[in-house]
């Protein structure tokens, strides 16, 4: 059987504004599972909830039935791309690999021309750049789960045929969660979705379902 992450119970409000509170959500390895909401609904906070990086009082993140300890991102269970920059500005793509553990041949093998930019700062790529890297590093991490913020956006068309490619590589060996308001792309790599609203995460079943909650017009 696959790995299975799976998460609830979270509870997230920033002062008297209650953010998350109906949360479940399920992510094998083999899948790729996407999150579409609007603009504020809480899809970074309930990412930086499950990576970790923002404490809640009350939160439910198991692999298999178990729950995760505290230590799990020293563990590197799950790999994060954050909506901001994953790698510091003033270190070069050199060192963020060796950082990340990844093999530049990952790297590489897809964008030649990177070659040339390892020994750049990472504020010295173009945002473009430096966002499909951040989402490759991650991907080739050595992390069982990832969880994507916003991989697509500021990344050129052919670009975002070479991730879509490189996610589902990365699913036969990993779980992925990611979320993006290029949502067309969303749709077009995921294997389930689900939609954020009021707080709390409703399964999609058709695009009806996303305009009935206010993200689309139509199609
Ligand atoms: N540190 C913070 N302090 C107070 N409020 C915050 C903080 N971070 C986020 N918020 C608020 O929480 C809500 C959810 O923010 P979040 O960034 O998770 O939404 P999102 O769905 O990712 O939005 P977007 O699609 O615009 O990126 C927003 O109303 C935001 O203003």
């Amino acid at each position: 059987m696959n790995d299975l992450l799976e998460f609830d119970g979270i509870e997230l409000s920033y002062g008297p504004q209650r953010i998350l509170s109906g949360i479940y959500m399920k992510c094998p390895v083999g899948n790729i599972t996407g999150i579409l909401g609007r603009n504020g609904c809480g899809k970074s906070s309930l990412l930086k909830v499950v990576f970790g990086s923002l404490p809640v009082p009350v939160r439910s993140v198991r692999i298999n039935g178990q729950y995760l300890a505290g230590d799990y991102m020293k563990k590197q269970i799950i790999a994060y791309l954050p909506q901001e920059d994953l790698i510091p500005a003033n270190i070069q793509l050199r060192q963020a690999l060796r950082l990340f553990d990844v093999d530049p041949r990952h790297i590489l093998e897809y964008f030649p021309e990177a070659e040339q930019f390892l020994s750049l700062r990472s504020r010295e790529l173009s945002g473009g750049y430096r966002r499909i890297i951040e989402a490759m590093m991650v991907l080739h991490s050595r992390a069982t789960f990832c969880l994507l913020d916003e991989p697509f956006t500021g990344v050129m068309p052919v670009h975002v045929d070479i991730l879509r490619h490189v996610l589902t590589k990365a699913k036969e060996r990993k779980g992925i969660i990611l979320t993006d308001h290029l949502y067309r792309q969303v749709l077009s790599v995921a294997d389930h979705l689900y939609i954020l609203s009021d707080g709390r995460t409703f399964a999609i079943k058709d695009h009806e379902d996303l305009v009935t909650r206010g993200y689309i017009h139509t199609l």
